[in-house]
């Protein structure tokens, strides 16, 4: 379903972060990714997950290559990938209130009719109740925030979920809860999934394998 092959990614084109990067998904496979800290995993999630322009390699999804990435990337692709970020205050428009910060993709993609209410009841698959969805970003903790922000990478039902560090800040029962919402809508949709993290219980526990940075990349 998705392939990294021979990836090499960064910010400065004369010292690449990633290496000559190779993972592949199968359709519905959940991936964990592990390595340690600044290898250079996030940025790798990132160019899966069609944000960052790798400078050399190819990505394909479903037998198709890639060939733009951000705001040039197909929007059908675009839009077969969901993302979630460790710190969801840097993923979240402090304006919106929550139940349209869900929505949001649904508006940005002209699917308005109905959008309110898809994003109220996805909210509560991911444990968020009705009072809390009029809140916006600064009226609720770190954890409701980060719910927000999955059930806001689930709304447009993509193939693939790409976890950066999603559960990195929060504790064990919203981590627990999110992992859930993560994997009931997997079970339902068939969809893969990317998980980075640092956890490997956890990562082993939520993925059908983990593969290790040192076997992804060279560098
Ligand atoms: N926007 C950026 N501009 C310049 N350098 C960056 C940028 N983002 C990341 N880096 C650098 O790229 C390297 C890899 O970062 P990346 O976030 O991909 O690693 P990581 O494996 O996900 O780390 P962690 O586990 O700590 O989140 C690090 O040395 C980091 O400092």
């Amino acid at each position: 379903m998705i392939e990294l092959d021979q990836i090499t990614a960064g910010y400065d084109r004369r010292t690449p972060v990633v290496r000559g990067a190779s993972l592949r998904l199968a359709p519905g496979e959940a991936v964990g990714l592990l390595g340690p800290s600044g290898c250079g995993k996030s940025t790798l999630a990132r160019v899966a997950a069609l944000l960052h322009r790798p400078e050399a390699g190819r990505l394909t999804i479903d037998g198709e290559p890639v060939r733009a990435w951000r705001h040039r990337a197909p929007r059908r692709l675009r839009t077969a990938i969901g993302v979630v970020f460790q710190q969801p205050r840097l993923a979240a428009d402090p304006r919106l209130r929550l139940v349209d910060l869900i929505a949001e993709p649904l508006r940005a993609t002209g699917r308005r009719e109905g959008a309110a209410r898809q994003a109220a009841e996805l909210a509560e698959t991911v444990g968020l109740t009705g009072e809390l969805l009029r809140r916006r970003p600064h009226e609720v903790s770190d954890g409701q925030l980060q719910r927000a922000c999955l059930a806001r990478a689930l709304v447009l039902r993509p193939r693939l979920l790409v976890c950066d560090e999603m559960t990195a800040m929060l504790d064990a029962s919203t981590t627990a809860a999110l992992v859930a919402a993560v994997e009931s809508y997997r079970a339902a949709r068939g969809a893969g999934l990317l998980a980075v993290g640092h956890d490997r219980v956890l990562l082993g526990r939520w993925c059908d394998r983990t593969a290790e940075w040192e076997d992804v990349a060279t560098g």
